[in-house]
């Protein structure tokens, strides 16, 4: 099964709790919280208080990705806030396993995120700390962007890599995931995905009709054996 995960900062915050009620009804499984500082990456979004508003109006896991600069330094606000899997970037952090291992240790699922450039072989010491890997597959900090055609072979190196070290790791892409990407990506071995403008978040059709769509497409193209475990 491939997993649904609808980008927040792409949704109208004007009406943000509808939107998650909405979305909830509509069968997605989990939602994307960005979480931008302004110095990792280029823009701000959302902070804890905003997450803590929303939580009350979905069971839905809070995957929240941090695209902040030392986010060893903030696990608690993020976890006080609702969060029930929190991604950290390998780039941001000066003790990644430390960091991830203090995730898990407040019983929560542990992400790593890898910005385009930065290789999978970051990853290897950490895979037994690791619940799922986020590839992002546009430079980090913006909705609309397109997808780095690159992506496509460090996803399929990184699938590789998980089945020579014996991982069963989930695969989690963000970044212009749409109905032109998807085929490549789940091929290549994603089994999260982050959906936002590409996909979800389209003026011209509901949030029904759009995750209806996305499933019935992800089931005609989920041509890849590659079924790690899910969250
Ligand atoms: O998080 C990012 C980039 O940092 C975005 O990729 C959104 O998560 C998804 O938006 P689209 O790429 O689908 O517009």
């Amino acid at each position: 099964m491939t997993l649904i995960g609808p980008s927040l900062m792409c949704a109208d915050m004007g009406v943000l709790k509808e939107s998650v009620i909405i979305l909830d009804q509509a069968g997605v499984d989990f939602f994307h919280l960005d979480v931008m500082d302004g110095s990792f990456v280029p823009n701000f979004t959302m902070g804890p208080d905003m997450i803590k508003s929303i939580r009350p109006y979905t069971k839905k896991p809070f995957d929240v990705h941090l695209m902040v600069k030392n986010p060893e330094n903030h696990l608690s606000t993020f976890i006080e806030a609702g969060a029930d899997m929190i991604s950290v970037h390998t780039e941001a952090t000066e003790h990644l396993q430390r960091t991830l291992q203090t995730i898990r240790d407040n019983g929560l699922r542990a992400g790593v995120a890898l910005n385009p450039s930065t290789p999978i072989e970051e990853l290897k010491y950490v895979l037994d700390v690791v619940d799922y890997i986020t590839v992002m597959t546009v430079n980090p900090g913006f909705a609309g962007q397109k997808f780095i055609p690159l992506m496509y072979q460090k996803l399929s190196d990184l699938k590789d890599m998980l089945f020579k070290e014996g991982y069963n790791i989930n695969i989690q892409v963000d970044g212009n995931i749409g109905y032109e990407t998807i085929p490549g990506v789940l091929e290549n071995g994603a089994n999260m995905l982050v959906c936002g403008t590409s996909s979800l978040f389209k003026p011209d059709i509901t949030f029904e009709e759009a995750v209806t769509n996305l499933r019935q497409f992800i089931e005609h193209n989920n041509t890849s054996n590659f079924e790690p475990n899910l969250i």
